[in-house]
């Protein structure tokens, strides 16, 4: 390790750190080194040095204050064969990165996420409707809403079903992005630089690379192209991908990058929003006292006689620090994407050398015992008593209650749709259900494991066990009531539907029907 580095475990020759990095939970074993060796060290992965930063003064400083020299992705050729530079989530920061970056800002304003509610909410109401009938489906109807919302806003396109063809596509590709993206599926061109010119005959994963760009592309320039005859038709439904059709020019945008566009916010509005929803339940179950307060407040402020709407969060205070607690407990994404460095920076008298990549972990600023009472359990109750759930008396005033939404200028475009997604489910999912967890032989409730969650950059928890039940039967005509209603903001979005999807959609609309 060059001497001026932050401190960190132990090197050895050659491979420095190689051999002890984690290839999965890395957050795990980073929150560990972190309570060793500080709020900020260093790991060197051969020659190229990372730094883990797990202390909210020095993300506030160097991500979000210095964010001019932070917001590098670090360099990856997979990235390169499979989207060219051009998803933003991963593109270095070039001309085609601040392009789509502008883009996004210009349309994802709150006042374009304001006007998409109507969609968000009908599919909410669909999400709940879903439950009612299958509630052991509920992993699944979950990715399919978030799947769905997302379409819908930027293409104009929803799936009625999980084996809707675009949204069996998505997972399809995002399936085999997720596999190429993972530590260790390819060999370590980044560092061996060598191997890029392997012929593909030879490289399974140029052949997977390759594969993945393929799907990735039928369906983003599909879709776009999809959305551009609709347009020709006259038959607009006010969605973004329309707007930048229709602004092209003055956004600097072309075909290519407009695909890509459309395709970088759809990987980032799919499992985000589900995995959130998912976690939420998986805490209703595991911690019914939390719960039952929700359950109070809702009752409190909306009753039983018709559902919630998102004007009602302002009254309720305890599931708007429930929503937080989630993000807190759970976050998405806990190392975040990782950034690196354009220029050297110094930082509490450590060097971070040019090209470093820089792990915010967030989990481990989000568990940390000296910010948080009791951190590795669900207290909404925390964010009732310091904005930021800190323990009272903590300085933290280099924390921020969003910070699960990433820094500087990396932040989240969809903050937005996501909140608002995020907002009406919750509220919509407490209001109706009793979720409790499957009880032993003896009729002792099991509380599911709230550890066991999918590896991955973005992690969401894996399918569980938990018994959903709607609160009443009032509440249960009232969901089949909202669906049905919903229709007609439905049939806005119901374009070119498959023989399978047109079935379903007129048998999911007759009242009762397969009840
Ligand atoms: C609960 C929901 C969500 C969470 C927790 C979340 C969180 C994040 C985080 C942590 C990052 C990385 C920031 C960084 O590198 O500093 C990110 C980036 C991103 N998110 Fe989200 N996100 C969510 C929903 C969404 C939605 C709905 C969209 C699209 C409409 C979206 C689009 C993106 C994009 C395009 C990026 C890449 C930005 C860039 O690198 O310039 N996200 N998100």
């Amino acid at each position: 390790r060059e001497a001026g580095l932050p401190p960190g475990p132990p090197t050895v020759p050659l491979l420095g750190n190689l051999h002890m990095m984690p290839t999965e939970f890395a957050q795990h074993k980073f929150t560990e080194w972190a309570r060793k060796y500080g709020g900020i060290y260093s790991l060197k992965v051969g020659s190229g040095t990372a730094v883990v930063l797990t202390d909210p003064a020095a993300v506030k400083e160097l991500m979000d204050k210095r964010s001019g020299s932070t917001v590098e992705r670090p360099p990856s050729h997979v990235v390169e064969l499979v989207t060219g530079g051009l998803n933003m989530a991963f593109a270095h920061y070039t001309e085609n990165w601040r392009t789509l970056r502008r883009t996004a800002h210009a349309i994802l304003t709150p006042q374009a996420s304001a006007r998409h509610i109507p969609i968000q909410q009908a599919e909410a109401s669909q999400l709940l409707h879903d439950i009612l009938r299958h509630p052991q489906g509920f992993y699944t109807h979950i990715r399919r809403y978030s799947n769905s919302v997302i379409l819908s806003v930027l293409y104009g396109k929803r799936s009625p079903r999980y084996e809707t063809p675009q949204t069996t596509a998505f997972f399809k590709a995002q399936h085999e992005w997720m596999l190429v993206l993972e530590p260790g599926a390819t060999p370590p061109v980044d560092m061996i630089p060598i191997l890029k010119y392997v012929p593909e005959r030879w490289a399974k994963w140029k052949r997977d690379c390759a594969k993945t760009r393929k799907l990735q592309r039928d369906l983003y320039f599909g879709l776009l192209d999809e959305t551009k005859e609709r347009l020709r038709r006259g038959e607009e439904n006010g969605s973004y991908m329309e707007e930048i059709l229709a602004r092209q020019e003055e956004f600097g945008m072309d075909r290519e990058i407009t695909g890509y566009l459309g395709g970088v916010l759809i990987e980032g509005g799919s499992d985000t929003i589900s995995s959130f929803l998912q976690s939420l339940i998986l805490a209703l179950t595991a911690y019914p006292d939390a719960q039952k307060k929700a359950h109070d407040e809702m009752d409190r402020v909306v009753g039983e006689h018709r559902m919630p709407t998102l004007d009602d969060l302002e009254e309720m205070p305890y599931i708007r620090a429930m929503i937080l607690e989630t993000h807190r407990f759970r976050p998405v994404l806990p190392l975040m994407v990782p950034h690196s460095t354009v220029t050297a920076e110094e930082f509490n008298g450590f060097v971070i050398p040019q090209g470093s990549t820089i792990f915010v972990n967030v989990w481990g600023i989000f568990h940390d015992p000296d910010l948080y009472d009791d951190p590795e359990n669900f207290i909404p109750d925390r964010y009732l008593l310091t904005e930021n759930g800190t323990k009272p008396g903590v300085d933290d005033s280099d924390m921020r209650p969003n910070l699960g939404f990433g820094v500087g200028r990396r932040v989240c475009p969809g903050i937005h749709v996501a909140q608002n997604s995020t907002n009406i489910n919750a509220m919509n999912l407490i209001w109706a259900f009793n979720f409790t967890p499957p009880t032993d032989r003896d009729g002792n409730p099991m509380k599911p494991d709230t550890f066991d969650y999918e590896k991955g950059l973005s992690t969401a928890p894996r399918p569980f066990k938990c018994s959903i039940t709607p609160r009443s039967p009032e509440r249960a005509e009232i969901i089949e009531r909202e669906f049905l209603e919903a229709a007609d903001t439905f049939s806005k979005f119901e374009f070119g539907l498959s023989p399978e999807d047109q079935e379903f959609v007129a048998n999911s609309r007759l009242p009762h029907i397969s009840r």
